[in-house]
């Protein structure tokens, strides 16, 4: 499903901030990505997510070489892709419920046909009490459970997370770990998630990717 081959990326005419890198993603696993502050992390995700191109080797998702996708190919995959951040990203003057129909609304879906989705999935992820409030009165968990909720509403094929528990407690981080693995489970969702948590990935038994002064070690 994507494939990494000797993969260096530099921004401008820095340094290889990522070097050598190859990898297999199979559809349905879970992968953590983690590693030093600085280490790449994020570079790597925006790889994923199709935001960046690789300065050298090869870059396959979904069976295709992304060096040779046009800008609207590049869309169309990048709708297969979620992604959460570690700050949340919602947007302050719409509900919760507004802000996970977002992206069906861009696709220009009617709200009759997405409705209920939305509702069960915010029933799903513990929200559907909240649906009609706005992020400012949300608790850190709250927030990030509507952004996973926003980032999985197009069902796409991978879900990245960039830091994702970062800014909630200890014991909600493992809360919200265990959510993106119901999606991996239940669903069969692809996910990736990075974050420089070592004990929250010790209470999981998933495969490491870890990145070190931009190389990559797989641990399974
Ligand atoms: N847009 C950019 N332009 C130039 N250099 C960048 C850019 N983004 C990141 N870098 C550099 O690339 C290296 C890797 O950064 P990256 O953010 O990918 O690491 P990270 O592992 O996600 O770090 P953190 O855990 O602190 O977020 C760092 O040296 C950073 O300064």
């Amino acid at each position: 499903m994507i494939e990494f081959s000797d993969v260096g990326l530099r921004y401008g005419n820095g340094p290889e901030i990522l070097r050598d890198i190859s990898f297999e993603i199979q559809p349905g696993s879970f992968h953590f990505l983690t590693g030093p502050s600085g280490a790449g992390k994020t570079s790597l995700l925006r790889l994923l997510l199709l935001s960046l191109k690789p300065t050298r080797g090869r870059v396959t998702m979904f069976n295709e070489d992304v060096a040779n996708l046009d800008q609207d190919r590049l869309l169309q995959m990048r709708r297969h892709i979620g992604i959460v951040f570690q700050e949340f990203r919602l947007l302050d003057h719409m509900t919760t419920y507004e802000n996970v129909a977002l992206p069906l609304r861009v696709l220009g879906q009617a709200e009759g046909d997405y409705r209920s989705n939305v509702t069960e999935l915010l029933e799903w992820v513990g929200l559907g009490e909240r649906m009609n409030a706005l992020p400012s009165v949300l608790s850190g968990g709250e927030k990030q459970r509507a952004a996973i909720a926003r980032a999985v509403i197009g069902r796409p094929k991978v879900l990245l997370a960039d830091e994702p528990t970062g800014n909630v407690d200890p014991e909600l981080s493992s809360r919200l770990v265990h959510l993106f693995a119901e999606l991996n489970r239940t669903l069969g969702m692809t996910i990736i998630l990075a974050t420089h948590e070592l004990p929250l990935l010790d209470r999981f038994s998933y495969p490491r990717m870890v990145l070190n002064k931009g190389e990559l070690q797989i641990h399974e």
